[in-house]
């Protein structure tokens, strides 16, 4: 096991434009960590010449511990999960030997992963994360920081915990305006339905701002937002806004609010050096599957369980996966077909 300055280290598991960007932060500050990853030549770059953070918030090159999950050993008491969603079952797999006993894993990225790994580790041993900073893993040892936004973290029974105050300093050095939260569901939720947006906007080629603002398409957004937000006062949840997202516009559809809340988060994403979401980097750049079941797939399953019907998530599930699959391709013309279904 690594050790160096700043006690225990903490261990990233995923090391790609989010887990890149903490483990950066962090270790710049003092703390030791270990950063884990698949993709080698990536884990080279990050162990020798360095990890470079690009783009308009800040620029610096971090040497960082890295290994591959095969070559990592020790066993560690603070781990953060940072691989897209689809790939944490998997993930989990290949970190619990090195989970420490009395270790936790914090899960920083979209998606309801909080569920899954309480499912495997427990409830206790789960923290909820929250994170709408925008990055891009450029290549190896090369990660884009394209705008500060919003970051919340909470245990999931909105308890206040030492080990969440840990979380909450070592979160602020990358974002200090992070917050620590009693209601993590309630931003999970609240990403859920943003993440909704996003997805659409990714049917286009079109940047997320240039996706968003066009007043024809503003039907699309608003009934997207609306099922989500329906399914999460189903689930008890109470949804927090950031960054722009109005939960309530959503959820009342009060189509003034809706306008102010697509208006707001246009504006925030214009700052962005990232200008288009993960979701549209996944099929146009890196030419892989999205995270679409684990975002929209699983909102529709959740639909099914409470009886509330959700077609435009389905209509927009089945068009992600139609691109995906090559079946489609990206276009403006795709949100237009879901107008009428929207109107
Ligand atoms: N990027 C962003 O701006 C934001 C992302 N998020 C969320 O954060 C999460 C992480 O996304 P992001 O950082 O963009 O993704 P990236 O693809 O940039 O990083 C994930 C890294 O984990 C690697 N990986 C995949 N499987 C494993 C495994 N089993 N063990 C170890 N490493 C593995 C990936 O390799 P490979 O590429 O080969 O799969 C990749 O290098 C996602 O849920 C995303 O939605 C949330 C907010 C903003
Ligand atoms: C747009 C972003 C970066 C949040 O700001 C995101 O969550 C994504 O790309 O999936």
């Amino acid at each position: 096991m690594t050790t160096g300055v700043g006690g225990d280290p903490i261990l990233i598991w995923g090391a790609g434009a989010i887990g890149g960007i903490l483990g950066a932060y962090f270790a710049r500050a003092g703390q030791a960590v270990q950063m884990v990853d698949i993709v080698e030549d990536h884990v080279t770059a990050m162990s020798t010449d360095g990890l470079l953070i690009e783009g308009p918030v800040e620029e610096f090159r971090q040497v960082l511990p890295a290994a591959t999950p095969e070559t990592l050993t020790g066993s560690y008491r603070r781990v953060i999960l940072a691989v897209k969603a689809h790939h944490t079952e998997l993930a989990l797999d290949m970190l619990m030997p090195h989970l420490a006993e009395d270790g936790y894993i914090v899960s920083a990225q979209n998606g309801m992963n909080e569920r899954q790994i309480a499912l495997r580790v427990g409830a206790h041993r789960t923290v909820g994360c929250f994170v709408n900073f925008s990055a891009d893993w450029l290549g190896p040892g090369r990660i884009l920081y394209g705008n500060r936004a919003a970051v919340a973290l909470g245990e999931l029974d909105g308890s206040m915990s030492s080990r969440l105050q840990e979380m909450h300093s070592l979160f602020s050095l990358v974002e200090p305006k992070a917050v620590m939260t009693d209601n993590i569901w309630g931003y999970l939720w609240g990403k859920m339905g943003y993440g909704s947006l996003l997805f659409a906007t990714a049917l286009t080629p079109e940047s997320m701002s240039d996706a968003m603002d066009p007043a024809v398409h503003r039907p699309v957004y608003a009934m997207l937002g609306g099922e989500v937000m329906r399914l999460a006062a189903a689930e008890g949840v109470q949804p927090i806004g950031f960054n722009g997202f109005d939960p309530l516009a959503f959820s009342t559809v009060n189509t003034q609010q809706i306008d102010k809340s697509i208006d707001t988060m246009v504006a925030h994403n214009r700052k962005t050096a990232k200008t288009h979401s993960g979701i549209y980097r996944d099929l146009a750049v890196r030419k892989r599957k999205t995270e679409v079941d684990a975002q929209i797939g699983i909102l529709v399953e959740i639909g099914r369980l409470h009886g509330i019907a959700t077609p435009a998530l389905e209509c927009l599930y089945d068009m992600i996966r139609d691109i995906e699959n090559g079946k489609r391709e990206q276009s403006t013309e795709l949100l237009d077909r879901m107008v009428p279904l929207c109107s």
